[in-house]
């Protein structure tokens, strides 16, 4: 049999995950109603992505599950048991819930092992050391067992608050903002493993982000928060392709947007007429196209092929691995924005032929029509 390689991290230890539903959460601080009527259920095992703007409210359901704040009204259930409801309220240390917070929330005069052996309080005293060691270890932290916050960096700092969350093998792991105090270069490693570690937990983890792309990037699922209701919940693939209204679709892409108005089953932008099926004719629409859907490539004079229109690159700024473009066109208030591949567009061109990929237009009832 072949064996492990040599440096392979210690495994976590599993957890027992509990199902976590909330059921027509709201939450009033005094005046303000921050949450609306939440209801979601988060199941056993799966790691969801809790993803809104500032202020829509992901703080507040984290708190919520935790105990941290009691709700107004509504319940919150662990494997179907209530938690928090008009007759019951499990205090948030009786609740089997693992913390952690965007700033860490490390003691200064605690080593690391001191961090991680806090949440341990419950159990025996070597218990408690073996079951720290075991944390520290998979978070590669071992070396550091006797430092002190101050010296880690903030990607140590991280492990720890992530081990010590993990150490009590909480049934629910509750993370705000886990990442967003890490530099981009570190962020995208410090994820992967984290991820890697809550997969062999198999806790059941809420992840609350402001950032689609690390939503997509670690959530079986994502719950789109918007001013304290939720507005779509699915697979990052649900949600891109088929985005509840244009929030959320300005959520997950950088969009051109339109008013159009139905007519002879199609609409009428600058960018050209596209297919309205399933709408009525004189309905007045929204039509959002992704600017990584809109091509450009250089006009030279001569007629221009079907389904393209003409349009003047006004800016465009080399970003790497894609090449942003505005252009002015015929028709349009706003410069149209295009997202190409670096290099696939002349230096000199000027002028340019315009084309949309089908898959990248979005339709959507106008708000002051649908409302
Ligand atoms: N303790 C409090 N007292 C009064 N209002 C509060 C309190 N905590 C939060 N709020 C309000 O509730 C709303 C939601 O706040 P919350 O922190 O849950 O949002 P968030 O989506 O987590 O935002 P952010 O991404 O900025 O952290 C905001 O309007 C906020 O001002």
């Amino acid at each position: 049999m072949a064996s492990a390689p040599a440096k392979a991290p210690p495994r976590a230890g599993v957890t027992f995950a509990a199902e976590l539903t909330f059921e027509g959460v709201h939450l009033h601080y005094g005046p303000v109603h921050t949450l609306k009527g939440i209801s979601l259920t988060v199941n056993a095992g799966e790691i969801l992505c809790l993803l809104g703007p500032s202020g829509s409210g992901k703080t507040s359901l984290l708190r919520v599950a935790a105990g941290l704040e009691r709700q107004t009204s509504g319940r919150v259930l662990m494997n179907g048991r209530e938690v928090a409801g008009p007759g019951r309220f499990v205090p948030p240390e009786k609740r089997s819930v693992g913390l952690m917070f965007q700033d860490f929330a490390l003691f200064p005069h605690m080593t690391v092992s001191q961090n991680i052996r806090f949440g341990l309080t419950d159990m025996a005293t070597a218990v408690a050391a073996g079951e720290a060691k075991a944390a520290i270890d998979r978070v590669g932290l071992g070396h550091h067992a006797g430092s002190y916050p101050d010296v880690l960096s903030g990607g140590e700092q991280q492990r720890v608050a992530l081990a010590r969350a993990l150490a009590p093998r909480p049934s629910v792991m509750l993370m705000d903002e886990p990442f967003s105090g890490l530099d981009t270069r570190l962020k995208d490693s410090v994820r992967a493993e984290t991820l890697a570690i809550l997969r062999e937990m198999r806790a059941t983890t809420i992840v609350v982000t402001h950032d689609a792309e690390e939503a997509m990037r670690l959530g079986d699922r994502i719950a789109l928060l918007d001013a304290g209701r939720i507005v779509q919940t699915g697979t990052a693939e649900d949600i891109y392709h088929a985005p509840a209204n244009l929030f959320v679709a300005g959520f997950f892409a950088e969009l051109n947007v339109f008013d159009a108005r139905v007519g002879g089953g199609a609409v009428d932008t600058p960018l050209g007429r596209f297919p309205a099926t399933g709408f009525d004719d004189g309905a007045k629409l929204t039509v959002a196209v992704r600017t990584a859907g809109v091509d450009a490539s250089a006009y030279r004079g001569g007629p221009t092929p079907a389904g393209t229109v003409l349009g003047r690159i006004t800016a465009r700024r080399f970003l790497g691995v894609t090449e942003q473009l505005w252009l002015a066109v015929e028709g349009a208030t706003a410069p149209v924005r295009a997202r190409i591949r670096a290099g696939e567009l002349a230096r000199d061109a000027r002028d340019v032929m315009i084309s949309v990929r089908p898959g990248d237009i979005l339709l959507f009832e106008s708000a002051s029509e649908s409302a």
